[in-house]
């Protein structure tokens, strides 16, 4: 990796991916490999250790989930309300803090007032909306990194289902019974009769559902791979982000080494333990990422190999609505029928305040997604 751009100018506005100025590949190059390739090899590593999580009380993955939010996961969402200001030319900050705190007031209340109205259907949406989500975000990632083996929005919609898929989709095949219990527990807030929520979410475990499931994976995975590798073998053949040219296949390595991490990962980690790991060492420190490139201080920081500082910067503006996202934890807490008595109580509370905030989260990371063309390869970049 060279170090020669670091010392060129810092003045570019990066928030395009596969930006063509040097100094801006220079800030992308480093930011994926801290924020998105390191991380991924560390998860490799903690393989041997996720293996015996089942052998462990759920206790111990509902503290590894609260850490983990508490740490990272909190963080990556509290600077939406800079993220119109820093992605678009035309938006002021009063504007910017304005439209999001709108959309978040709207959206959040609606999650929550659909949390006592429905509880099966809005924890059924939650997970829907989650597969949606994390799919997004590393859809973005390979196309900010610019990987060649995905030249269609149909091919990205499919990569979404497949990364998405991995937290959401593997654990219920391969720990069902993790899974109902925290499916029980959120539910369990609403419903407070004894034994009404494990018969409301009976019919999400049946055997064909998990089956679905895992065979829909397993095909997603096959068929997202396959076409990978027949567009890095046939070169060009008229994708639009290469202008014809030969296709590189590094991208398509790195896709497969990924997904094979997460199967790991999701097929032998206990549940709660491995969507907590997940959530902050993969999903947000990836967004993390993203904001630190549309943010000219952090970029160029990032640019000249300055981890320390980017991450400083983007501290500083994540720390005051953090504590915002905490607030609205408690707020669920003390709001909900059941109370809060059990750590599982504790997780459901901040499964349901998660939910409430990621629906705007999403609304947020579209519309940045729109801006830097991830669903239009060729256009953006
Ligand atoms: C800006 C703003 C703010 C802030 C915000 C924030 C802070 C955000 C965040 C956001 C976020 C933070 C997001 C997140 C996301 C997450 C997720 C999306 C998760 C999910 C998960 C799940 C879903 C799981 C589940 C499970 C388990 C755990 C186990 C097993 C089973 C199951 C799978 C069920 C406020 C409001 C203050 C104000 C306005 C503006
Ligand atoms: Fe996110």
């Amino acid at each position: 990796m060279t170090e020669a751009a670091a010392t060129e100018s810092t003045e570019s506005r990066p928030a395009s991916p596969g930006g063509r100025g040097s100094t801006a590949q220079s800030a992308e190059e480093r930011v994926d490999r801290w924020f998105a390739r390191r991380p991924a090899l560390a998860l490799a590593a903690l393989l041997p250790i996720g293996a015996v999580t089942p052998l462990f009380p759920v206790e111990v993955g509902v503290a590894t989930f609260a850490l983990g939010t508490l740490v990272v996961g909190m963080a990556h969402g509290a600077v939406d309300h800079l993220v119109p200001l820093r992605a678009a030319p035309d938006v002021s900050l009063r504007r910017s803090i304005a439209a999001v705190s709108v959309v978040y007031a709207v959206l959040g209340g609606a999650v929550v007032a659909a949390f006592f109205l429905a509880p099966v259907a809005a924890f059924v949406g939650f997970i829907a909306l989650t597969w949606l989500h994390w799919g997004q975000g590393d859809v973005a990632t390979l196309s900010i990194a610019g990987v060649d083996h995905l030249p269609t929005s149909a091919e990205r919609w499919l990569a979404l289902v497949v990364r998405g898929g991995l937290p959401m989709g593997v654990p219920l095949l391969a720990h069902p019974e993790e899974y109902r219990l925290v499916a029980e527990w959120t539910v369990g807030l609403f419903l407070v009769d004894a034994g009404a929520a494990a018969t409301a979410v009976d019919p999400l475990f049946t055997p064909a559902v998990r089956a679905a499931v895992g065979a829909g994976m397993a095909t997603a995975t096959l068929a997202s791979v396959g076409l990978g590798y027949r567009r890095v073998r046939s070169g060009g053949g008229g994708g639009s982000n290469d202008g014809g040219g030969r296709r590189d296949p590094a991208g398509w390595r790195r896709d497969v080494g990924e997904l094979a991490v997460l199967w790991a990962w999701f097929l032998l980690a206990a549940p709660v333990f491995a969507i907590g790991v997940y959530f902050a060492l993969w999903h947000a420190l990836r967004h993390v990422g993203r904001l630190v490139l549309v943010d000219p201080e952090a970029a160029s920081a990032a640019s000249a190999g300055d981890a320390v500082g980017a991450l400083a910067r983007f501290g500083r503006d994540a720390a005051p609505l953090t504590l915002g996202g905490f607030l609205v934890v408690g707020a669920v807490g003390a709001s909900v029928p059941a109370g809060v008595a059990a750590p599982g109580d504790l997780l459901a509370v901040s499964l349901v305040a998660i939910a409430a905030l990621t629906l705007p989260h999403v609304v947020v990371v579209a519309w940045l997604d729109r801006r830097q063309g991830v669903w239009r390869p060729g256009v953006g970049a």
